[in-house]
């Protein structure tokens, strides 16, 4: 029997899966163009002290949002490694 509670709660899931896609999509676009920037002007791919920021600022918006801090920072890591994988990329074909 199709259970018509969980299909609801699994469009909306489906729906923000499809949010995260395209904020993502976004993300890394603007990404490239740092990564281009960055090979262009001789910046180094990774800048711990902007990751810091950006960690403690995410904890604090995941703490007032009921939000795990630890697994915002672990998705934040993951983004941003992921980022710096491209930049480093970038910067040994320019
Ligand atoms: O802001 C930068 O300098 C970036 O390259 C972007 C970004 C990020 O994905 O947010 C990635 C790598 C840096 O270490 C810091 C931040």
């Amino acid at each position: 029997m199709a259970d018509e509670i969980l299909n609801r709660y699994r469009e909306s899931i489906d729906n923000i899966d499809a949010a995260l896609i395209f904020m993502l999509a976004e993300r890394f676009k603007i990404t490239k163009a740092v990564g281009e920037h960055k090979a262009a002007t001789g910046l180094p791919p990774a800048d711990p002290g902007r990751e810091q920021i950006q960690i403690d600022r995410l904890r604090a918006l995941a703490k007032s949002a009921n939000l795990d801090p630890d697994f915002s920072e672990k998705f934040l890591r993951f983004v941003i490694d992921e980022v710096i994988h491209h930049h480093r990329r970038a910067g040994a074909d320019g």
